[in-house]
């Protein structure tokens, strides 16, 4: 069942055109990543499924119904773009307002509010003011209020930008337990490591989508070699088709290693083909 149905939009701010006939989807305990250079109209398209802005053109189902229902709204979490927590409140005032925002009961609150105060690690931070938090705490932070209301789809707008490495991989880990309790997650951004981690499914956008599939399918459709490194001499071999490559392994007498391309080079191509 999809989450998400995003079909035929199109958006346009006067003449430039953000989103050209925009198909996607979002099933059910789905990460669907959008993919594109800057520009590529990724949150636009995001700002659409939440509700911020509607399409000229096209339609968008989430859970079924239209984005700006109330209804909706309530089963959405977001974290938009260069968003911060309110600097002048504490961590766990943050969380309890956007529960009331968000209509969730007092006694709920306290409790989902304690539990994910526990689960990403934040119990420490409960009355520190948001604006003396680190980057990586906001996010946390943030990544709590959008989940206070223990929502069906997760819309993450670049979730990690800014962030150090750990703080990267603590998000990650935190997007891939609430993968495995069946949330469903739309998310943009521009590190392709990422995209590979935690996405069941790719759109590369850039106006339109270009294409979809899971990181593997792109990678077998955009980068049909291998890299052979042979370790005894230090070389690097760029080797297409499963035969060559048989021919090239068989031949080596060390130590050696076998490498599908990233989806970074994927990604290049994709974009150099536009
Ligand atoms: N409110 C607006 N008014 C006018 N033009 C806009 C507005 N918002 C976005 N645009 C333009 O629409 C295009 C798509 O922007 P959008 O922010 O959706 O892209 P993006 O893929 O999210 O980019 P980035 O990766 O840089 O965040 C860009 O050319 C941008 O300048």
């Amino acid at each position: 069942m999809s989450v998400l149905e995003v079909r035929n939009v199109w958006k346009s701010y006067g003449k430039l055109i953000a989103n050209e006939d925009v198909s996607m989807d979002v099933k059910e305990g789905e990460i669907v990543a959008l993919l594109g250079p800057n520009g590529a109209g990724k949150t636009t398209l995001v700002k659409q499924v939440y509700g911020e802005i509607t399409p000229d053109r096209g339609e968008i189902r989430v859970l079924g119904k239209k984005p700006g229902d109330r209804h909706v709204k309530k089963l959405l979490g977001v974290i938009p773009q260069e968003c911060e927590p309110y600097g002048d409140l504490s961590v766990w005032d943050n969380i309890y307002y956007m529960g009331k925002l968000k209509g969730v009961e007092k006694d709920s609150i306290k409790a989902k509010g304690e539990e994910l105060l526990r689960e990403l690690g934040l119990t420490g931070k409960r009355d520190t003011l948001a604006r003396e938090l680190s980057g990586g705490l906001k996010r946390k932070t943030l990544i709590a209020m959008a989940l206070i209301n223990d929502p069906k789809l997760l819309i993450l707008d670049e979730p990690t930008t800014g962030l150090d490495a750990e703080g990267r991989r603590e998000v990650w880990k935190i997007l891939l337990d609430m993968k495995k309790q069946g949330r469903s997650m739309l998310l943009t951004t521009h590190y392709l490591d990422e995209a590979e981690r935690l996405a069941d499914r790719i759109f590369f956008l850039n106006k339109r989508v270009i294409d979809q599939g899971t990181p593997a399918q792109m990678k077998e459709k955009f980068a049909d070699w291998y890299e052979v490194i042979d370790y005894t001499n230090g070389k690097v071999y760029k080797v297409k088709g499963e035969e060559e490559l048989k021919k090239v392994v068989l031949g080596l007498r060390g130590k050696f290693e076998v490498r599908m391309p990233s989806l970074e080079e994927v990604y290049l191509e994709v974009i150099k083909s536009e």
